[in-house]
């Protein structure tokens, strides 16, 4: 081969298969190179994807996939494992409208052998393949791939607490420890992990072939029995830690271990942002880029949209809800620095807790800081809210115990995608007792919200979207708003023959507004979803001649479900015409885009309204 174009040669694992050795170690430089320079010009996961360029040629070049199943825990840290398979080219359209997603998709690749991106569900899931493959008589390897702060997670737990299920099994689980999770690592795991790798003198050299093999080989004299680390203790056959950048080390290690029955534990230590000099030292900022970023200039904090985002608004609000009440602490199950907590965690770090990845712990957590007299604040994304359903409902909910939920990424997230989607926190709280739900309007109406939920002694939520508003100024002053109580913002002229009232919630007030303007609606900034303002909804009711709900959720079951169960409740009939976002998955793209198609700006609105109740163009424009 000729300097710099094996990885063209790679369309498949098979051709990765039939390299020479030798050839590899230019394979991994160029693959890369070539992540590099593809998420610089599409924006996206970089530092893990840069840390686990080895063990991707190593597992592709070891097992036989696809027959062989490798789950990525997570999924953000696949891409080069879609550019050796057949994806190398898509690579240009990744998170984007209509083109590869940023995760492992099993409708996207038969080498995505299992749909990934809320954390620590790859070893249940590979577990459950090795136990299938052995009932349908299948001979194949199942791999996990999992991080050290995915490995964290009640989920990997309960996984390896059934590990026994693959005994002799051919089931493979590797830690990718890289010493960090979204943030730096945090709690016993961690520095368990951290005792194991400086504990061992594990050699940064190819010598590391010679130590891997040796431990495999060892870690099976020994026999399934004889635990020597924590993961031992669980049955695995425990082997490392070995550095996962040196690629002979690693195919060693992965033929060894082939060739034995399992389950098989493999620790590697590879670097966050391996190869990128802006990446390894600040590994926190080059985990995502939103966008494009010159590779010579790294990301630039200019990059950020003018006017605060709604996590800026609540980590602000939070320092100062923090400055007027002892009692305000604040959680996040290892997303401080996505929900804006990173100036509150440096001014109270003794009321600051990163739980880790750990929703339910993060939830129930709360609750017994609140059960004691506490007020915290659980900063939670709405999709991660998901994981936490029980400890809502049975910890927080049934005891009626005043929890802050501050619910992030509500409503379409973009290069994300369906996994992230922020849709159903509407639908899936307001069926919970106790449970009073705010929807956020615009930045200050968020402060303000915030504040209210802070005066409340039941449990209190308040959503907000990803990104900024619509750029008002927040006020440093702070009242309460009246609970359950909705605004009107503008009165139908009577230039429309049908007279028509919006419900808005959150972030669909603004372009309801717009909306307005084009049809002469009458809009009502609702604010709570529960408890609803029935008296609101009635009397435009029954002034009106129809209703519409927008919402940033799910339709079914969500806002304007309720509101149609207030009309029913009321004994009020009138036609009503429900918008939010479609019975079926939104896909990663551009956000406006996205909600552009599910018809949830300005002109979809109008459309759904004119079409609905046949307005006529020329009556409202
Ligand atoms: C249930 C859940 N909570 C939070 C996240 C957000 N998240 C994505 S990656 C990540 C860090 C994972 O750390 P690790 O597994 O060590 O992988 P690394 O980023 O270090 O490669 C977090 C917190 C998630 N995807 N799923
Ligand atoms: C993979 C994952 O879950 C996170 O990295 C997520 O992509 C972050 O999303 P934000 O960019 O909205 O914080
Ligand atoms: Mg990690």
């Amino acid at each position: 081969m000729t300097k710099e174009n094996v990885l063209r040669t790679i369309d498949s694992p098979a051709d990765l298969r039939r390299l020479h050795r030798s050839e590899l170690p230019q394979l991994t430089r160029e693959l890369r190179t070539f992540l590099l320079d593809s998420v610089s010009r599409t924006g996206g996961h970089l530092s893990s994807n840069l840390g686990v360029v080895e063990l991707t040629v190593a597992l592709h070049y070891v097992f036989d996939t696809p027959a062989d199943r490798i789950v990525w825990d997570v999924g953000h840290q696949a891409y080069p494992h879609k550019i050796l398979t057949g994806r190398r080219e898509r690579m240009r359209t990744l998170r984007q409208n209509g083109g590869i997603s940023g995760f492992p998709v099993r409708t996207e690749s038969q080498y995505d052998a299992f749909g990934t991106a809320h954390s620590s569900t790859s070893i249940s899931a590979a577990l459950g393949m090795a136990v299938a493959a052995k009932l349908q008589k299948v001979k194949r390897y199942s791999i996990a791939v999992i991080g050290d702060g995915a490995m964290s997670a009640g989920m990997a737990f309960e996984a390896m607490n059934n590990v026994g299920a693959a005994e002799n099994m051919p089931f493979l689980v590797i830690l990718n420890d890289n010493g960090m999770s979204i943030s730096p690592p945090v709690g016993a795991l961690n520095a368990c992990l951290a005792r194991l790798t400086s504990g061992r003198d594990f050699a940064q050299t190819s010598t590391e072939a010679e130590y891997a093999c040796a431990s495999t080989s060892e870690a099976h004299a020994k026999g399934p029995n004889v635990p020597d680390t924590l993961f031992g203790e669980f049955g695995f056959h425990y082997i490392g830690p070995i550095d996962g950048h040196n690629l002979n080390a690693l195919i060693s290690a992965l033929k060894e271990i082939k060739q034995q029955p399992g389950p098989h534990f493999l620790h590697v230590v590879t670097k966050k942002g391996k190869g990128y000099s802006f990446a390894e030292q600040d590994p926190v900022r080059y985990h995502h880029s939103k966008e494009a970023f010159g590779l010579k200039e790294g990301i630039k904090p200019s990059s950020a949209p003018p006017g605060k985002s709604y996590s800026q608004v609540f980590g602000e609000w939070l320092c100062d809800a923090a400055e007027l009440d002892s009692r305000v602490v604040g959680i996040t199950p290892a997303m401080g620095e996505g929900s804006g907590m990173v100036r509150f965690a440096e001014l109270f770090p003794h009321r600051y807790f990163d739980v880790g990845i750990g929703e339910q712990h993060a939830v129930t957590f709360a609750a017994g800081l609140a059960a004691d007299g506490l007020k915290p604040v659980v900063a939670i994304y709405s999709t991660f809210l998901q994981r936490a359903y029980d400890q809502l409902i049975h910890d927080v909910a049934l005891q009626n115990l005043p929890v802050i939920f501050a619910i992030d990424r509500a409503g379409v997230v973009g290069g994300d995608g369906a996994t992230h989607l922020g849709s159903y926190d509407l639908a899936f709280l307001r069926c919970i007792p106790n449970m009073i739900v705010m929807a956020a309007s615009n930045e200050n109406e968020c402060r303000q919200m915030l504040y209210t939920a802070l005066q409340q002694t039941s449990p209190t939520a308040v959503r907000y979207p990803r990104g900024g508003g619509t750029g008002v100024e927040t006020e440093r002053k702070m009242t309460a708003i009246p609970i359950g109580k909705g605004e009107v913002l503008r009165h139908a002229t009577g230039v429309s023959k049908i007279r028509i009232a919006i419900l808005a919630f959150g972030s669909m007030v603004a372009p309801a507004l717009g909306a307005a303007n084009l049809i002469d609606a009458t809009v009502a900034n609702m604010r709570f979803i529960k408890p609803l303002d029935t008296d609101l909804i009635y009397r435009l009711a029954t002034t009106h001649d129809a209703i519409v709900t927008v919402e940033e959720g799910c339709v079914m079951g969500g806002a304007g479900s309720a509101c149609a169960e207030a009309l029913s409740a009321l004994c009020v009939s009138l036609p009503v015409l429900h918008l939010g976002l479609p019975d079926h998955l939104i896909d990663h793209g551009d956000p406006v885009k996205l909600l552009a198609d599910c018809g949830l700006d300005i002109p979809g609105i109008a459309a759904s309204i004119r079409t609905r109740f046949q307005l006529p163009l020329s009556e409202t424009q």
